[in-house]
């Protein structure tokens, strides 16, 4: 048993106000890593007086983050400011991707993305990977161990890029085959289909995509969508028959509701229409659109559609792995588009980073949040005391301006511990140790 400050979105606060639920004391009763029961801490303690409870009191437990939309081979290129979307790729990106092609240092890199996820809460993650295939076996061996819930897949491209990083249709359908074998199902480890964007993608290229999604009914399907204007132009050029960007994906068959496609910025009207119909996701990623000058994401219009929206960080092109910082940066741009923008809460935020991101990716039914049945899939917060967050929140006069307070000033030091199917992922080190008591 957990005892701690709960807060979860099992509803959604865009439609439900109020579908945010907080225990101030509360407690989660943990079974073989499936929440059996949750509630008021004194509650539980009288249904299960025989239970040790591990003392959280001090911190809030938060259902652990999903990130719909982050990029294993940039980590190390973080921080690369002031270039729109295709300068950024050609000087900054590109090349770090291509030393990928030495598998060991994959395996470092590797291993520092995935450290990035765990610290800062991530216990879910839509993964792009390398370009590489034996790159993106270190990456499924050490997110394997990890123990994180992990969707990725090899990133296909064959023109446009740099010659290093394309394949060909065959290629990508033999290397995909071959990685799906041998990871897709395999503990927490799921597959995702991964054109790395129309611009980069032939026909040809897109086809054997589909051909891969056909391989399992579960796997699933991620690249860009309307990011960047100049990008757009070029893939209108690109695809002479086609009536806008989605329809490059939509030809191939590609969107369906197991796809996700990040940024629409700038879609069409038709093109949100078509993403609801078909259940496909947007991950938004508001630090990347600002750090690439792309735009400002229009929530208003993919909420009023019916698409469902999540949030990613887009490390690299993003700030970091802190969905925290995201769910920040969202909020700011709607504030920027005025009347068009929508106001978000903490409610919002949580549910954005949380339980839209698990309904995007299908994942719903096993995380996203603390009802009875989820995995127990959950991120500590524990500001310091001595600290302006630690200020903010022993002052706060409301669940609600805590969590606010977490989004604002929240960050990987304030991550205490984070668990994935109640195994720990992640304990802060020079932290304390919170040893189970009996209370
Ligand atoms: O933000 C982005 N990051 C990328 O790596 C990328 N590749 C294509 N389009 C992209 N957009
Ligand atoms: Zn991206």
């Amino acid at each position: 048993m957990y005892r701690s400050t709960l807060m979860h979105t099992p509803g959604n606060p865009f439609l439900t106000p109020g579908a945010m639920q907080v225990e101030e004391d509360g407690a989660l009763l943990v079974t073989d890593g499936v929440i059996a029961a949750s509630g008021p801490y004194h509650t539980l303690r009288g249904s299960y007086p025989e239970v040790p409870a591990v003392d959280l009191r001090g911190g809030v437990l938060l259902p652990g983050f999903v990130d719909t939309h982050v990029h294993y081979p940039q980590v190390r290129v973080l921080g690369a400011l002031g270039m729109p979307l295709l300068d950024w790729l050609d000087h900054n990106t590109l090349p770090e991707e291509g030393r990928l092609a030495d598998a060991s240092y994959a395996r470092t890199v590797a291993h520092e993305f995935l450290h990035g996820l765990t610290a800062n809460g991530t216990t879910t993650a839509l993964v792009f990977g390398s370009h590489f295939a034996p790159a993106m076996d270190e990456f499924f061996g050490a997110a394997q161990a990890s123990g994180l819930r992990i969707i990725a897949g090899q990133v296909v491209s064959d023109r446009l890029l740099r010659p290093e990083l394309h394949t060909t249709p065959e290629q990508a359908y033999a290397e995909g085959r071959g990685l799906i074998g041998r990871w897709h199902g395999q503990g927490r480890l799921r597959y995702a289909v991964t054109p790395r964007f129309s611009l980069s993608a032939s026909e040809g290229l897109l086809e054997a995509c589909a051909a891969l999604l056909a391989l399992a009914p579960d796997l699933a399907l991620t690249s860009h969508i309307n990011e960047n204007s100049r990008e757009i132009d070029v893939v209108r050029n690109l695809f002479a028959g086609a009536r806008d960007y989605l329809d490059t994906y939509e030809r191939a068959g590609l969107v369906t509701s197991r796809s996700v496609l990040a940024h629409n910025v700038h879609p069409s009207d038709r093109e949100l229409e078509v993403m609801a119909g078909c259940g496909c996701a947007v991950a938004h990623c508001p630090c990347s659109n600002s750090a690439l000058g792309s735009g400002l994401f229009p929530l208003r219009r993919h909420l009023q559609a019916g698409v469902q929206v999540a949030l990613g960080t887009d490390v690299g092109a993003g700030s970091g792995f802190s969905m925290l910082k995201e769910g920040l940066q969202a909020s700011f741009v709607q504030q920027v588009l005025g009347e068009q923008g929508v106001t978000l809460g903490a409610a919002h935020l949580l549910y954005l980073a949380t339980r839209a991101g698990a309904e995007a990716l299908g994942v719903e039914a096993i995380t996203g949040d603390f009802t009875p049945g989820k995995a127990f899939d959950a991120v500590y917060l524990r500001p310091d005391d001595a600290g302006t967050l630690g200020t903010v929140v022993r002052h706060a006069e409301s669940p609600e301006r805590v969590l606010s307070a977490l989004f604002t000033l929240g960050s990987q030091a304030d991550v205490a511990r984070v668990w994935v199917a109640g195994d720990e992922v992640y304990a802060a080190p020079g932290r304390p140790r919170f040893n189970p008591v009996w209370t």
